[in-house]
């Protein structure tokens, strides 16, 4: 398979190619289980109608005027503009927008399109290779435990979001310990024991204000010890400042590879989509700091802005991973680049 669009390794909708292509035995993926599953619970359709709905507002913005640009009219520099100004009003960016514009007169002019509709379905194309320019990491039994370690502002979703991919894990049959890093709020040790009793998984946890990395450090050995499949750990998104809260989570990651040099294997950004074009901030800050794998972008259900996951792929080559539509427990989805834009255009 083209490594290009590989976006998510726990894709569920490359899993034919994966498994043809994959013969390695002594490798199971997260993906292969989530297919399996999925396709005894669901459809692609209906997935596709989850990323439909779920884009309702930012389609608002979007949809209507990219139609009508190009209901029946021919090709020229007004039409060009009029894409641009769309692209930039749905929370593309400029920088992402000018790329998308350059590509599409280039490509446009290469293949000789007369047609508008032609355009239009290049543009489809354009987009969804913007988003498909990354690859995540593969999951492996060989490590194990697999260590994610979710980091993000307050608020963002991490707590909810770690909830979410226990449920989603433990389902695919993986043991899961839960690691609760965000010490400066007693209520995110609080939400983390309800995510861990729902979810029958230990928590591992200790007193407000206590080490972060001390806590993480001990929810490692005891998972490696008790041949733990996952850990996920929560961090505090809010210390006193930006620089107290990037030295906590290094300190956090230095001390995880005294157990394991490869730790953490995931550094997960939660993102929430309604902050627009200021998650390009949060993820210069966090990447710059510690190297993210991969973004799951939250609260996609209520916003406009969902067209910011344009930018920061292009900006940053992160990919994302999975999208956040809702508050609950099944409310997780793995991305998909040709759903979103499909979902986007519908
Ligand atoms: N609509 C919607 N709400 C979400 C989503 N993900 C999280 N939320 C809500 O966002 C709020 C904040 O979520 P938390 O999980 O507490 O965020 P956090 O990043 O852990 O925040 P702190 O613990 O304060 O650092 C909660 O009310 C969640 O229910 C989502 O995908 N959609």
């Amino acid at each position: 398979m083209n490594q290009k669009n590989k976006t998510g390794f726990f894709s569920f909708f490359n899993f034919k190619k994966e498994t043809t292509k994959k013969k390695e035995t002594n490798k199971t993926s997260l993906t292969q289980n989530n297919e399996k599953n999925f396709n005894q619970t669901n459809t692609s359709k209906n997935i596709f109608q989850i990323f439909v709905n779920t884009l309702k507002k930012t389609k608002e913005k979007f949809n209507i005027t990219i139609k009508n640009l190009f209901y029946k009219k021919k090709i020229d520099a007004k039409l060009f503009k009029d894409i641009e100004e769309t692209l930039i009003k749905s929370d593309i960016g400029i920088i992402t927008t000018q790329k998308i514009i350059h590509q599409l007169i280039q490509q446009a002019d290469y293949q000789q399109l007369k047609n508008a509709n032609e355009l239009y379905e290049l543009l489809k194309t354009i987009m969804v290779n913007i988003l498909n320019q990354t690859t995540t990491i593969q999951y492996s039994t060989q490590k194990k435990p697999f260590f994610i370690l979710i980091v993000g502002v307050n608020g963002s979703g991490k707590t909810t979001t770690i909830g979410k991919l226990t449920k989603r894990y433990k389902k695919k049959g993986k043991s899961v310990l839960l690691a609760a890093g965000d010490t400066f709020r007693a209520a995110a040790i609080d939400q983390l024991l309800f995510w861990s009793k729902k979810n029958n998984v230990t928590l591992i946890h200790n007193k407000i204000n206590s080490d972060p990395a001390s806590i993480i450090f001990d929810a490692l050995s005891s998972a490696k010890s008790k041949n733990i499949d996952i850990v996920i750990a929560d961090t505090a998104g809010r210390v006193q400042n930006k620089i107290h809260l990037m030295e906590e989570l290094k300190k956090i990651i230095r001390v995880s590879k005294k157990i394991n040099p490869n730790f953490p294997h995931e550094i997960m950004l939660v993102i929430d989509a309604c902050s627009g074009q200021n998650v390009l901030d949060q993820v210069n800050t966090f990447n710059k700091n510690l190297g993210i794998t991969s973004l799951i972008i939250t609260k996609l259900d209520g916003t406009a802005k969902g067209g910011v996951i344009f930018s920061v792929i292009d900006q940053y080559k992160i990919p994302v991973r999975y999208i956040g539509i809702g508050e609950k427990s099944e409310d997780l989805y793995t991305f998909n680049a040709q759903h979103f834009v499909n979902a986007l255009f519908e």
